[in-house]
């Protein structure tokens, strides 16, 4: 029997490239359930009851969430916890009550303490303090991985979570302040370029290193943890490691992401730092090894992984995501 599956968040850059893989994948589009953010706020706990208990599907994917990058983050601390808890709060008891098997949740990286050891393993989670700058955010996301761990444990459920490194594709956000720093830096340098601007300024000092994997790389991940048996995610999510980590195993510095986008562009200008916008975490680079195990790597170089988004951003122009 064909499965019904709620993709949760489908027009957001993770949601749209789960929504490509799974048509990729032959699932028909009829049984690709969706909604937008105006026509269900996943934050109205009456809406989501109405709906889950109407369309009873028979799996969740939850890809919608507040996001944003680390000025975002800084600046709104309260919309960030509020309306993530409120969102997984949600969708995850809602799902319980309507009788959903199987769900998948989205947390992120920032879930690791500031100093955690690098590579992250899984089990360094509630290790040690987190960064200031997105703690809101990260609490709301271990509540996610908890919520799910606990409705597995009490109810029997099979609701697992997979924890991404920083993403960047097709469809991301390019606000100039909120967006996350591969599209900030597509977008600016790409501006200098047309306007002729001899310098492009980054924030921080360049020296923070980063992960970063394609949102294509991430659907791909995704519905592969999904769609495991349960007993090799179980026995790869033990004692009590309800996630999985899912990036590509290297990290670059800011300065050198910075260098990419510069080539990709064309830029030939100057790069200076402004160094009174915070750096974050020093580094978040994780642990893969888990998801290698069980059979599945990242394959997007972050090379070509910016040629084919500025190429994408180019094509889209005026018309891309500002929120
Ligand atoms: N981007 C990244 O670098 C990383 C992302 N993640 C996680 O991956 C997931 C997807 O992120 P990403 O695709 O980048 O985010 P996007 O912002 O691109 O997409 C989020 C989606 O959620 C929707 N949404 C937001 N609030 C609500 C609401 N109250 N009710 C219903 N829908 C809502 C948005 O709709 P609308 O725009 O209309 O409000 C949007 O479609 C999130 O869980 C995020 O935390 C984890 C690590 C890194
Ligand atoms: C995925 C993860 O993403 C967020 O954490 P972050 O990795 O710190 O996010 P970021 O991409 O915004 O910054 C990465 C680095 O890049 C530097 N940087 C330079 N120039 C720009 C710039 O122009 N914009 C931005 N945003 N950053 C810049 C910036 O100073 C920082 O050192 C969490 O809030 C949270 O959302 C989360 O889970």
């Amino acid at each position: 029997m064909a499965r019904r599956i709620f993709l949760a968040g489908h027009r957001g850059m993770v949601g749209g490239a789960i929504h490509r893989r799974l048509i990729a994948n032959g699932a028909p589009e009829a049984d690709i359930l969706t909604r937008s953010h105006a026509d269900l706020d996943l934050t109205d706990q009456r809406a989501v009851q109405a709906f889950m208990q109407a369309e009873r599907p028979d799996a969740v994917i939850l890809a919608a969430a507040r996001v944003g990058g680390i000025h975002a983050n800084n600046t709104y601390p309260a919309d960030f916890i509020y309306d993530n808890l409120m969102m997984e709060a949600n969708v995850i008891h809602q799902a319980h009550l309507a009788g959903v098997q199987s769900l998948l949740f989205l947390g992120s990286s920032c879930i690791y303490p500031r100093d955690a050891a690098q590579p992250m393993r899984e089990d360094a989670l509630l290790t040690g303090p987190l960064e200031p700058t997105n703690e809101p955010y990260a609490v709301a996301k271990i509540a996610g991985i908890k919520l799910c761990e606990s409705y597995n444990r009490q109810h029997g459920a099979d609701y697992r979570s997979v924890m991404p490194t920083n993403l960047y594709g097709p469809g991301d956000n390019f606000h100039p302040e909120n967006s996350h720093v591969v599209p900030a830096l597509i977008r600016r340098f790409h501006e200098a370029v047309e306007t002729g601007e001899p310098e492009v300024t980054i924030w921080g000092s360049g020296t923070p290193r980063r992960e970063f994997l394609h949102v294509d790389d991430m659907a791909e991940a995704s519905l592969f943890v999904m769609d495991l048996d349960r007993a090799t995610y179980e026995a790869n999510t033990r004692p009590m490691l309800s996630h999985i980590n899912v990036g590509t195993g290297s990290d670059v510095s800011i300065a050198e992401l910075a260098r990419m986008v510069a080539d990709v562009t064309g830029f030939e200008g100057r790069i200076v730092q402004d160094t009174s916008k915070p750096d974050g975490t020093p580094r978040k680079l994780m642990d893969v090894s888990r998801l290698a195990d069980m059979g599945w790597r990242a394959r997007i170089g972050l090379q070509d992984g910016i040629a084919e988004t500025y190429d994408w951003f180019k094509a889209h122009a005026g018309s891309v995501r500002e929120n």
